[in-house]
């Protein structure tokens, strides 16, 4: 059974590109007044940066530093001297007064203050100054503010903890960490006066040499960060401001970013480059990376840094001469406006044109949109009867249905071959929904010219009875399909005009979820399989597969953690013992292949978790059949022990996955693969013909596009651990998987375990060593009934 949407109607148009540009300066030489303000959207830009406190600010700080330094070294006291205080603001101290228009304000917090420093004295000035600044930004009804990061990954707990101090000072205060991509920031902070990290005591000074030395690690900032919102409990009301570097680091930390939550994407000056007419424009690969942002569900706002100030009245009213034809839309409104490669406002104009000039997302996202990391509950598929509208988004996969029909041809054509004689071959549909399979069969009898009897077999009353109309008025059905109100496991199959029964040739059905069986598609059928002549019945599909691959997924993580314990349906700690189907959007694969070149695609490490083949052995279904009459007994002391008929049904697997790249894994992203028909003549057909004789379709992010491409029916699933695991530099994480099942249900159980491996002794042998494991997470309270 399909599993888009849970039936919501989704528009699948391109959406317009939402961008909100703001403009920054380090150093703001004007008061962000209303008038700045206002002028700075004349010219286009939907938000300002400014700062909380003024360079007096600072001076009367770093004078009560001074003071106190200059205290401890000469007072006899010293050792019981209590810390000093900044106190309160004073009106020279800020120029920020509540305003109505301060929602279009990012308030930034003073850069020259060192949170995370290891002398006691300055992280204790900073940590104030913060808490001054953020209070009364917050109190002004800026609930925006933008925080310089950590300068050292030593300083990181102290920063975090100070921030997780501010988030407590109002509901709305919301903080964007400034963080570089790798390295440090293109900024230069230094440009704001004294830093206090240069008035560490000597005594204070870090000791950490030997391990600081060399190149700064690729994925330092990234950790920083992650440590920051780990400490801060996953707050949405905590995300980053990204500054984009003018050289990109490699794919695998772009996409760590790409998963983590960007508020705010600092894009300054430098990241710019000029092309051959001497106007501002971002790299291809600069491009790309922004094209990707800017399809989240909650893209970031860009702002630019230092590109210009906001020219005054005077200056913008100046005539502009007509642009040169030859220039692009963005070239040609700088131009108009300024009609010089110095304005202002070019890297505006030039945002404005990438904005306009955004590519078309694929089917997928497009139909997808607004539900991207949205998730959603299984389907209770047995249970519960679908709606119409449900069927009908189904039915709008421009794939699924076209693979089914080429499916059947094929299957068709084998039988007609294999059975030798010219009578109708029979074909039931089960789990018909509104038709759209039966009509792919009439279809296909049409095009192969195979004379069949179709049955459709639907247990959703509702949907029989749109089954039965269709069979009236639908010329192609011509009412000679036989439409039965039957769950399939209970359906005796069909009956000839001399009243006894007989079997069918073919079984079509299409049960499949988002993890292949997690619908149930293996229990019916089994159920439905004594209608299948024994001999040549075919079962389109006629297998499926589970596909996992472990993910960093900090959104839906901290998504989960924010859901109400007042969820009526849940208890609290059963959020996070449940598969959710969800279009995965915002997150990163921890396990990938090499790419074979830089720009190369970085594909995931999916791996296979089992199958189910259809039929089933028939011996298989004799032994079930006679464990449910209590003819074997079940191992004793098992916790679901006990004579099941479905215990053929039941799974497991243990997987491991190799991690490059440092990483925090917050689940695991499931797909699945399943063969419709591979044709036994598949080697015979080919010598003639190039026909493709193995029809397959899959969700895998491996294989989709080469099996189903722009196939939209099945959002992945994700089964979410409780606890992130962190995971080092070239570890492993082993993932175990069970397909549990009683008698009454199926449901899943996972653990997830992290290993390293390590040196000992001298002849270079290696131990795996554990380093992590998570919770054993079960979804058995909420199982799919059978
Ligand atoms: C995903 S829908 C597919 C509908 C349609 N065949 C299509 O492809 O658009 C699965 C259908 O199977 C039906 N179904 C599921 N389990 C069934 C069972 N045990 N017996 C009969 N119908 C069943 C559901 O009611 C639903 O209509």
């Amino acid at each position: 059974m399909s599993s888009i949407n849970g039936g919501n109607v989704l528009p699948a148009e391109e959406p317009p590109t939402v961008l909100y540009v703001g403009q920054h300066e380090t150093q703001r030489s004007e008061q962000v007044s209303l008038d700045l303000l206002r002028r700075a959207q004349d010219l286009g830009y939907d938000l300002l940066t400014t700062p909380i406190t003024t360079p007096k600010f600072q001076s009367r700080v770093l004078e009560t530093l001074e003071n106190h330094v200059y205290q401890l070294d000469t007072s006899d006291t010293a050792s019981s001297m209590p810390l000093p205080m900044v106190s309160s603001l004073s009106p020279e101290d800020s120029d920020l007064v509540p305003e109505e228009s301060n929602s279009s304000l990012v308030a930034v917090t003073s850069p020259w203050i060192d949170m995370g420093s290891l002398d006691p004295l300055i992280a204790h000035i900073s940590r104030q100054v913060f808490i001054l600044e953020v209070a009364y930004a917050a109190f002004c009804g800026v609930s925006n503010v933008l925080v310089h990061g950590p300068t050292t990954s030593e300083g990181t707990v102290r920063f975090a903890r100070a921030a997780l101090e501010a988030l407590g000072l109002g509901p709305y205060v919301h903080l964007h960490i400034l963080m570089p991509m790798t390295g440090e920031l293109e900024q230069d902070v230094s440009a704001v006066g004294t830093h206090l990290s240069e008035m560490v005591r000597p005594q204070y000074a870090s000791d950490d040499e030997d391990e600081n030395e060399g190149e700064p690690e690729l994925f330092s900032s990234w950790e920083m960060w992650n440590t920051i919102r780990a400490i801060c409990s996953y707050t949405t009301r905590l995300s980053i401001a990204l500054e984009v570097p003018r050289g990109l680091p490699p794919q695998s930390l772009q996409c760590r970013w790409y998963s983590e939550p960007i508020r705010l994407l600092m894009l300054p000056r430098t990241c710019f480059l000029r092309n051959g007419k001497g106007y501002p424009v971002l790299s291809k690969q600069h491009q790309h990376f922004l094209t990707l942002l800017l399809r989240l569900r909650f893209p970031p706002w860009a702002l630019l840094s230092d590109v210009g100030g906001i020219p005054s009245e005077e200056t913008t009213t100046g005539g502009a001469s007509e642009p040169s034809p030859d220039l692009t839309p963005a070239e040609a409104a700088a131009s108009r406006s300024r009609d010089s490669v110095d304005d202002p406002t070019q890297h505006l104009h030039y945002m404005r044109h990438l904005q306009q000039s955004q590519p078309s997302r694929p089917p997928i996202e497009r139909f997808g949109q607004g539900y991207q990391d949205y998730m959603q509950s299984p389907l209770q598929p047995l249970t519960d009867n679908l709606e119409s509208i449900t069927y009908e988004i189904f039915e709008k996969d421009p794939v699924k249905y076209e693979w089914y029909e080429r499916a059947v041809a094929l299957a068709l054509k084998d039988l007609r071959a294999l059975l030798r004689d010219e009578r109708q071959i029979i074909v039931a549909v089960a789990g018909a929904g509104r038709g759209p399979l039966v009509t792919r069969v009439l279809q296909a009898s049409r095009t192969t010219g195979i004379n069949v009897k179709c049955y459709a077999v639907e247990k959703n009353p509702n949907a029989h009875l749109l089954l039965q109309r269709r069979n009236a008025t639908d010329p192609l059905w011509a009412n000679q399909v036989t439409v039965v109100a039957s769950d399939m496991r209970t359906w005796p199959g069909p009956i000839l005009p001399n009243s006894s029964l007989t079997k069918t040739d073919l079984l079509v059905s299409e049960l499949l979820g988002s993890f292949a069986d997690n619908e149930l598609s293996p229990e019916c059928l089994d159920g439905v399989q004594h209608v299948l002549h024994p001999g040549h019945g075919i079962s389109i599909p006629q297998s499926y597969s589970a596909h996992l691959t472990p993910i960093a997924s900090p959104r839906l993580h901290s998504d989960l953690l924010s859901r109400a314990s007042t969820d009526i349906s849940l208890s609290v700690s059963e959020k996070w013992e449940i598969p959710y189907v969800v279009m995965l959007h915002q997150f990163d694969y921890l396990s990938t292949s090499i790419p074979a070149s830089a720009e190369g695609p970085r594909m995931p490490d999916v791996q296979q978790a089992w199958s189910f083949p259809h039929p089933v052995a028939p011996e298989i279904l004799a032994h079930a059949r006679q464990r449910g009459a209590g003819g074997t007994v079940a191992d004793p002391g098992t916790p679901y022990s006990g004579p099941s008929t479905n215990d053929h049904n039941a799974r497991s697997c243990t997987l491991r996955f190799a991690c490059a790249d440092r990483g925090v894994c917050h689940g695991l992203a499931g797909y699945f693969e399943t063969v419709l028909y591979s044709s036994p003549s598949n080697s015979h057909h080919n010598k003639n013909n190039s026909e493709q004789q193995i029809i397959e379709l899959s969700t895998n992010p491996v294989t989709m596009a080469e099996k189903s491409k722009d196939m939209i029916s099945w959002f992945p699933i994700f089964f979410p651990l409780k606890t992130p695991l962190h995971i080092p530099d070239g570890g492993e994480m082993e993932v175990s998987m069970w397909r549990q099942t009683d008698d009454r249900k199926v449901w899943y159980e996972w653990v997830v375990e992290v290993y390293v491996r390590v040196a000992v002794g001298e002849e270079g042998g290696r131990k795996r060593m554990r380093v992590g494991i998570s919770e054993l997470h079960s979804s058995r309270r909420n199982g799919c009934m059978m």
